[in-house]
C-alpha cells in the first residue's frame, strides 16, 4: 500500500505548472504568467477553506431550522444578504450582478442541504413534513 503524506495543508499531485500553453509561448511570458498563477492558486484554495467553513455554519442552521420545523429558506434573509453583497461588490469594483449571481448560486445549495436534513429529521422522528413556508 502506498502511504500519501502530504508535505503541506491541501499539498497533493497539483502540478501549478501545468498548461496547454506549454511550448506555444515564449520562455518569459510563460514566466510571467506561472507568477500571476502562483496568486490564483492561494485565492482558490482560500475559497474552498471560505466555502468549507461556510457550509460548515450553514449546517448548523440547517440543524436548527429541523429540530423547530423551521422553512428552509429565508427570503428576508436572503434578500437583505444581496442587497449588502451588492454594495460591497461595488465598492470592492466586483460586478454586483456577479456577485448577486454567486451568492444564489451557494444559497440554492444551502437551502437543499436544509431539506436533506429535515427529511432525514422527519423520517427519524416520524413526523410528517412541513408543507408551509414563509413568505
Ligand atoms: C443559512 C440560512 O438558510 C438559508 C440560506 C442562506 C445562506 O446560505 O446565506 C440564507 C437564508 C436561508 O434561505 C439561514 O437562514 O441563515
Amino acid at each position: 500500500m502506498t502511504q500519501h503524506t502530504p508535505s503541506s495543508p491541501g499539498a497533493d499531485d497539483f502540478d501549478p505548472s501545468a498548461s496547454s500553453l506549454a511550448g506555444h509561448v515564449d520562455e518569459s511570458v510563460m514566466a510571467e504568467l506561472l507568477s500571476i498563477r502562483s496568486s490564483i492558486d492561494n485565492i482558490d484554495a482560500t475559497l474552498v477553506y471560505l466555502l468549507a467553513e461556510r457550509f460548515k455554519a450553514t449546517q448548523k442552521v440547517g440543524f436548527l431550522k429541523a429540530a423547530h420545523r423551521l422553512p428552509a429558506g429565508d427570503p428576508g434573509r436572503e434578500a437583505a444578504q444581496i442587497a449588502r453583497l451588492r454594495r460591497l461588490a461595488e465598492d470592492a469594483h466586483l460586478d454586483p450582478a456577479f456577485a448577486e449571481k454567486f451568492l444564489n448560486f451557494i444559497i440554492g445549495e444551502v437551502i437543499r442541504h436544509h431539506e436533506a436534513i429535515a427529511e432525514d429529521h422527519q423520517a427519524s422522528s416520524g413526523q410528517r413534513p412541513q408543507t408551509s413556508a414563509l413568505a
